[in-house]
């Protein structure tokens, strides 16, 4: 057990024995004897590992087989919750692989944003641990609640009133060896990690090596250079100009770093049109030199002018050619490159990315008229930093997706009388009411936490969307909750730009309603999973194409947090995309090597990562490959390899079992082994990587795992092995796996530019699996399945 892990748990320790009745049963047992993993609780459990659904018996005998008395077992600090659950709360045994993957895998998205230790104790009452009727964050959905697992905040010591440390002041992410002088300021895991580079000359995992600490901060600067002192007088004059001229004062006083997120704090919740006018209040104005507020606008708010808002003319305009996807990696050209825009009027050290106006505005005019209508206002709520409000606006400045905000030739307003607003577009005819441009088409596709999802038709040329109208708020979730869920999805799908990220095609408010128009892919990859009919090399192609995606997304400082089947669909071409971008976060913002670290318990058990139910905050890369690889193994195994990575679950405990060490927590803590004299002058063995996999006994396929990697075929163990490290700091970073000879090997379907059109590639191996439509998507096979039970 490192020095640093002890630490960690005697400062546990002390504060448990501090604390209520129930903080001391959360003391660490490290004993393995004290948790011996015995026959029949295991017996009990239904979440187990077999290579196909056929093995179900022979996996429950498995699982009854006696452990080795050598291998050690491992606990979980603050598990009173986990020690009392029973293992009755797993999957249920008796059902067949698919019925209970089925069943698992109607999971909600559990999210508590941003929360601190006090607001989730707020929750912690309601923590079930049967899970049928657990807590959502949003307060449940339309799906049937025994259709699904509702992701609980039943982790770890929430309900203790506890405050959780964070993973990274426990294990060092931060690299500060480049600038120990500016990070003096900087929390414990940076001299921690600053120490340990020392120590191993600067053996970093690549994993690890772009961070260099978990607080924002700006760098000193020693010496400035004469020409950009400014002299007070100068200063004064600048101050007094702006203060005759507001607006421009606030397009400039816009930075990219945190003030976004307080200022969309006072943008949403602002009470009425003469607070969002007031500049002071409303927070984002835009930049004087454009051409301003249309005044063609219909909006009460706006029409009296003193409010700066984004010409929503200009907006609409500039996103109309642009927006053809990008091939990865050419955002920064559209981000700057655009002559056209407003933005391009502003000298470099004032602009701001363009999209974060466009975005900013729009969020500005819509949320003036919602807060008119479903939010009262609350101008005291803050939104702290590391929000997925922050988040949202943060994205833009990173991605290339000012395109969508570039010029173009929109129709001459996007806005219509009374009835909606299109807050983004580059759809032609977006000044036309929604509902006259579009019509319902069939069944509903699915819905979940966030709201629900139905197929329209476009009238114009018979196109069919996606439409996923938002939820309205909850009666008891606070604004601020609902204000960031939406905020998020909406500047996030706005800003990406990759094949294998669904495309936004409009957001409209209309009739109190928030609509997001998407492109519509034709199956929900979980439909064709429990179809049962995909092969290994379609399985590898959907694999490499959601890793192409989540490294797309990290590639710009943005983590998912909710991979999931139920996230990813795929198109008639074999084209997989993620979706639901609810949960997203920025880890990084542009130009910064700081890590922002994300918090609360979000996510969907089965898939969640275990440092999300131990930890406040933790990086969410690493969250992110945990859940691709578990996503992997549902699709080989059908069926998750458990139910909660929580030491409740029987299934689990086995897999963190039989390893070198006995407790979860330090397990998860670990950091990569320092590399040897040997491997540091050897690149092949500097490859090697530590990891907290260390495998007691390797030939027990029970215990440890290789419970789970033995049911995999062979040549993906390694990289799924890095990918489920329990070790964040252990884990394979997307680039990395990317490398990886399998990975590399897998013949992908893609798509390529084909002039100004993309068309796919596919792969060469293996054709994509179709299913009926009434099966296509997950509303459709809830509705089978209750048909089957009305049957029976
Ligand atoms: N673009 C799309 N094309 C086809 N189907 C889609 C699309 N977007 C969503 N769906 C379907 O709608 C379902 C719900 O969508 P989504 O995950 O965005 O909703 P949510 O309310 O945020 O769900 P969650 O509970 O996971 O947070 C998906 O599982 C999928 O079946």
């Amino acid at each position: 057990m490192s020095s640093l892990t002890r630490l960690l748990q005697e400062k546990r320790k002390n504060e448990a024995s501090n604390s209520s009745p129930r903080t001391s049963a959360d003391t660490l047992t490290t004993t393995p004897e004290s948790h011996p993993l015995d026959a029949q609780t295991r017996n009990k459990s239904s979440s187990h590992i077999a290579s196909d659904s056929n093995s179900s018996n022979g996996e429950r005998n498995r699982a009854t087989m006696p452990v080795p008395g050598s291998v050690t077992t491992v606990t979980q600090i603050y598990s009173e919750e986990d020690s009392s659950s029973t293992a009755g709360s797993s999957l249920d045994e008796r059902n067949q692989f698919s019925s209970s993957f089925l069943n698992s895998n109607f999971a909600h998205t559990a999210s508590l944003y941003g929360t601190s230790a006090q607001s989730k104790d707020r929750f912690g009452s309601l923590i079930n641990d049967q899970g049928a009727a657990g807590l959502s964050s949003y307060g449940g959905s339309s799906l049937a609640p025994q259709n699904r697992i509702t992701s609980r905040l039943s982790a770890t010591s929430h309900t203790s009133g506890k405050v959780i440390p964070s993973l990274s002041s426990s294990i060092p992410y931060s690299v500060p060896n480049s600038n120990k002088d500016n990070n003096s300021s900087n929390s414990n895991s940076s001299s921690l990690s600053s120490s340990w580079l020392e120590t191993y000359a600067g053996g970093l995992p690549s994993n690890i090596s772009a961070i260099d600490s978990n607080v924002i901060s700006s760098p000193k600067v020693d010496s400035v250079e004469p020409r950009f002192i400014i002299s007070k007088q100068k200063l004064q004059k600048a101050s007094m100009d702006n203060n005759n001229n507001t607006t421009a004062t606030q397009a400039r006083s816009i930075s990219r770093s945190g003030s976004f997120s307080s200022q969309l704090g006072n943008l949403f919740f602002s009470k009425n049109s003469k607070e969002s006018s007031n500049p002071n209040s409303a927070g984002m104005t835009y930049p004087a030199n454009s051409n301003g507020p249309s005044t063609s606008i219909k909006n009460s708010n706006v029409a009296n002018g003193s409010t700066a808002i984004p010409k929503p003319i200009r907006a609409r305009q500039s996103s109309i050619y642009s927006v053809s996807r990008q091939p990865t990696g050419s955002y920064t050209d559209n981000l700057y490159g655009s002559p056209s825009s407003v933005h391009d009027h502003l000298p470099p050290s004032q602009s701001v990315p363009r999209s974060q106006h466009s975005s900013i505005g729009d969020l500005k005019r819509f949320f003036k008229k919602s807060s008119s209508s479903n939010l009262s206002s609350n101008n005291n709520n803050a939104i702290p930093n590391g929000s997925p409000v922050s988040t949202g606006m943060a994205v833009p400045s990173h991605s290339h997706s000012s395109s969508h905000f570039a010029a173009g030739n929109y129709p001459s307003s996007n806005s219509y009388n009374g009835n909606g607003d299109t807050i983004y577009s580059h759809a032609h005819g977006s000044a036309v009411p929604f509902s006259k441009r579009y019509v319902k088409t069939g069944e509903d596709l699915g819905a979940g936490a966030g709201g629900s999802v139905k197929l329209v038709q476009r009238i114009v040329d018979n196109q069919i969307f996606a439409v996923k109208e938002f939820r309205t708020k909850f009666e008891n979730e606070s604004k601020r909750d609902y204000v960031k869920k939406i905020t998020s999805e909406y500047c996030i799908g706005t800003t990406l730009n990759h094949p294998n990220i669904i495309e936004t095609i409009e957001i409209v408010y209309e009739n109190d309603r928030i609509l997001q128009v998407m492109e519509y892919c034709e199956y929900d990859l979980f439909a064709i999973v429990m179809s049962n009919k995909m092969s290994y090399e379609e399985i590898c192609c959907c694999f490499k194409q959601i890793l192409t995606g989540v490294q797309y997304l990290h590639s710009i400082g943005l983590a998912h947090r909710d991979l999931k089947l139920d996230n990813c669909v795929i198109n008639e071409k074999g084209v997989v995309k993620l979706i639901d971008f609810g949960a997203a976060v920025v880890f990084s913002y542009p130009f910064s090597k700081n890590l922002v670290e994300a918090s609360g318990i979000v996510g969907s058990d089965p898939y969640l990562a275990p440092e999300v139910c131990i930890f406040a905050k933790y990086d969410p890369r690493p969250v992110d490959i945990w859940s691709s690889a578990i996503i992997f193994a549902c699709m080989i195994l059908k069926k998750f390899p458990w139910k909660i990575p929580k030491l409740r679950d029987n299934s689990f405990k086995l897999f963190c079992s039989g390893r070198d060490c006995d407790s979860l927590s330090s397990l998860v803590t670990r950091t990569p082994d320092p590399p040897s004299y040997d491997e540091s002058h050897s690149p092949e063995k500097k490859k090697s990587e530590g990891s907290s996999n260390n495998v007691s006994d390797p030939n027990n396929v029970n215990i440890g795992p290789q419970r789970l990697l033995h049911s995999l075929p062979e040549e993906t163990q390694h990289i799924i092995s890095r990918m489920i490290d329990l070790a964040p700091a252990c884990r394979g970073n997307i680039d990395e796996i990317m490398e990886d000879p399998w990975i590399r090997s897998i013949s992908m379907c893609r798509m390529v530019e084909d002039g100004l059109a993309f068309k796919v590639v596919e792969g060469d191996d293996h054709h994509h699996t179709q299913v009926d439509q009434s099966e296509a998507h997950i509303a459709g096979l809830e509705k089978k399945k209750k048909k089957d039970k009305q049957n029976n």
